[in-house]
Order: C-alpha cells, then structure tokens, then sequence
C-alpha cells in the first residue's frame, strides 16, 4: 500500500515576517563637547530602546550626561560616534517627530498666548490650518487643564501652569517621542506631584512614548516604564530596571521603597562604579 505523503507545511519566510522598528533607538552612542581645553567626553557608548508607548527614564548624578543624551535624541547635537534610529530612521537633525519640554519656564513665546503658543508650530512646521491648528491647541490645553488660560499670555502663568502649556504644545504635535528634560525639577513639591500625577494620567490615556530625565529616584521610579541608571562621568549604562508594574498606588509600598534603596544603592555606592 502506497501512503501519499501529505504536503509539507509552508512557513512565511523570515524576511517578510515585517518586524516593526522600536519607537526609539540608541547604538553605542558616544557624545563629547569640544572645548578651548580639548575634547570634553559626556557619554560613553550608551544603548538605549524604547517601544512604542513605553516611558524610559534617563536618572544619573548630576553631570553625567543625562540632558547631552537627550539633546542628541533632538537632533540638537550630533553623535561622536554610534547612531540614534528614531522607527528605523536615523537621526541626523532636530525633527517634529521629536518635541522636548525643558525645565526652564520660559519655553514659551512671550508675545504670543496660550493658545497661539501651542496652536503656531502646528502652522509651521504641521502645516495645519489655522482653524483645525486652534481646534487641536484648545484640546490639548483642555487636556491639562488649561482651559481658562488659553487667551492668557505666558508672563500671567505660574511656574506649573507654563510647564502644563509646554507639555500641551509638544502632545498637539502627536510626536513618535515625547522628550523631558527635568520638567517638574523647578516646581515646589505639591506642584511637583500633581503634574507628575496628571502625566502618568494622560500617558495611560494617550500611551505616547516618553524619554524623561531626572535626578529625583521616586519621580524616576513612579514615570517611567523602565530606568536606564549612568554612572559619573562620562556617563555610561550602570543598570536597567523595569518599573511597568509601579503606579501612583505603589509610592511609599514595600517594594517602591525597596526599588528606590536598591537605585541609591547602584548610583552613589561607589564600588559598584569600578
Ligand atoms: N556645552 C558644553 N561644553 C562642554 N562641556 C559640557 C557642555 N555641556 C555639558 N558639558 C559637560 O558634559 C557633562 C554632562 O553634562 P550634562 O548637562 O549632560 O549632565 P546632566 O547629567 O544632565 O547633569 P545635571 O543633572 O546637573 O543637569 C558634564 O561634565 C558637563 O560639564
């Protein structure tokens, strides 16, 4: 009796199981200033992945190149040497794929309102119509919670009121990555917390992906998603955490508390930096 033996099964070639790009990437990514005095190197061979809606937080000492890392993920300073892939593309310039809030106050156009502040760059670089450019201004601002500034202008805020505008500006522009350098650092402690509070609340609601840099342990370990720990200067990778699991519930639990002790522990117990 012959027995027919039944057709192999086929399998999709690898190549064209498409795998997607993660929303952001940095390979072996070297950066140095150039000085009077020589060559100044602030980051030494850092890789960095982000997925898509995933919040990753830069935390470090001061000076151990925290902001020149994010100020390379812009586009504001080139790469000495590695790469930096924004969904696959490289990064060779500042881009409206990439918006950063900045600690400072006066990331806002003086002269123009609330409202043109976050409604102007969707004109410029969006080339959105003025009508839809200030129908996407006011709902973002309404999603902070600045309704009743929109016609204000930036002198009339408060310190939380322009870092709310700044954070409304760069959401408008629906970014592949949302970049914070020490947004809340300059705000009193409630302030501090209530935007804290309100960001991880549109993060679960818009799930945009964020690079957020700090030096604050419990901010780093309530934002992000996951923590990449520098070492002094120059910074290189220490650590990586995962902190998905961590919510505003967990502040002050067991485990938060034992995270928080464990990042101290890995940032200034100097053994673990040689
Ligand atoms: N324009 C510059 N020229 C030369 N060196 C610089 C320049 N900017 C930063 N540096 C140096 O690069 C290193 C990293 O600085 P960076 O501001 O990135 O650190 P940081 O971790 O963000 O610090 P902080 O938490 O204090 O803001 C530091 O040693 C700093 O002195």
């Amino acid at each position: 009796m012959s027995v027919s033996a039944s057709p192999a099964p086929t399998f999709a070639p690898a190549a064209a199981a498409a795998t997607v790009p993660p929303a952001l990437e940095a390979r072996r990514l070297t950066l140095d200033y150039t000085t009077d005095a020589g060559t100044v190197r602030a980051v030494d061979s850092v890789d960095l992945t982000v997925a898509e809606g995933e919040r990753l937080v830069l935390l470090g000492p001061s000076g151990c190149g925290k902001s020149t890392i994010l100020k390379a993920l812009a586009g504001f300073i080139p790469a000495t040497s590695g790469s930096i892939l924004v969904r696959g593309k490289p990064v060779t310039g500042p881009g409206p794929d990439r918006l950063v809030v900045f600690q400072e106050f006066d990331q806002l156009l003086p002269w123009k309102t609330v409202r043109d502040n976050v409604a102007f760059p969707l004109r410029v670089a969006r080339k959105v119509s003025r009508a839809e450019a200030n129908a996407r201004a006011e709902a973002a601002l309404a999603r902070v919670g600045l309704t009743r500034a929109l016609d204000a202008f930036p002198h009339a805020l408060s310190g939380g009121m322009k870092q709310r505008a700044a954070i409304a500006r760069a959401l408008a522009a629906d970014p592949d990555v949302l970049l914070m350098d020490e947004p809340f650092a300059a705000l009193d402690a409630l302030t501090r917390r209530q935007l804290q509070e309100d960001l991880l609340a549109l993060a679960e609601e818009l799930k945009f992906t964020l690079v957020f840099v700090t030096h604050a342990i419990d901010e780093a370990v309530l934002i992000g998603t996951s923590l990449h720990l520098l070492s002094p200067h120059p910074g290189r990778t220490l650590a990586t955490r995962d902190t998905a699991h961590f919510g505003l519930a967990d502040v002050g639990s067991p485990a938060f508390e034992s995270l928080t002790r464990e990042v101290h522990g890995l940032l200034f117990d100097k053994a673990a930096h040689v």
